[in-house]
């Protein structure tokens, strides 16, 4: 299973969250979040990444200037896009973006369109409160397209087998406090998502 660790704020966390498994590391650019990094203060992360990792930076409700130039000043090689009030212009956007679905209930994830979403439990801070999507709302969804987000950890996450999930993501449920990653949480993660 791919799994994006989202949340990084330092250098030890992304080569420790690598060394576990990690495909792909989220950085955090709204400023509200604990986890918020500066677009520079990424990208000297970035540059000391090993190949073949992929940098994801999260916006909420932000205009497509800014995160095209918050992706180019950190590295980011894709926009994960919360985008509830239609601030972000998706077409000119000069970077691959994936969109934020934000599901209150079941009829959220019905009839979404064929393209890769990430779909994350809605709650008033935008994200990474450790809240669940609850799984049977997926029952008679293709997972194939969608990166799962929410309240997941080395222990619940086993009850996504058979779901066909394109990756997971998780930020708190791999933390030691808010911001700073647990590097046995990572290990434990990543070593679960490759038994579902
Ligand atoms: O992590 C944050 O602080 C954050 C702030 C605003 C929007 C999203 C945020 N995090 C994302 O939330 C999901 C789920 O996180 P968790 O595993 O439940 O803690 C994840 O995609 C984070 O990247």
């Amino acid at each position: 299973m791919r799994v994006k660790i989202c949340g990084i704020t330092n250098l030890e966390d992304a080569l420790d969250a690598i060394q576990a498994g990690a495909s792909a590391l989220g950085f955090v650019f709204y400023e509200k979040s604990p986890r918020y990094i500066e677009p520079f203060e990424a990208r000297k992360i970035v540059d000391k990444l090993p190949p073949f990792i992929q940098t994801v930076g999260l916006f909420v409700n932000e205009s497509t200037n800014y995160i095209n130039q918050v992706c180019t000043n950190a590295k980011m090689q894709i926009a994960q896009i919360i985008d509830d009030d239609n601030y972000t212009e998706l077409e000119s956007l000069e970077i691959k973006y994936i969109e934020v679905i934000r599901a209150k209930n079941k009829n959220d994830l019905l009839n979404i369109d064929d393209k890769y979403y990430l779909v994350d439990a809605f709650v008033e801070s935008f994200g990474g409160a450790g809240k669940r999507v609850a799984l049977d709302w997926f029952d008679e969804v293709d997972c194939s397209k969608i990166v799962l987000a929410g309240g997941l950890t080395y222990e619940n996450i086993k009850e996504l087998k058979g779901y066909n999930f394109f990756a997971i993501d998780v930020s708190s449920g791999v933390e030691a406090s808010k911001g700073k990653k647990d590097k046995d949480k990572m290990i434990k993660f990543i070593k679960a998502s490759n038994e579902i």
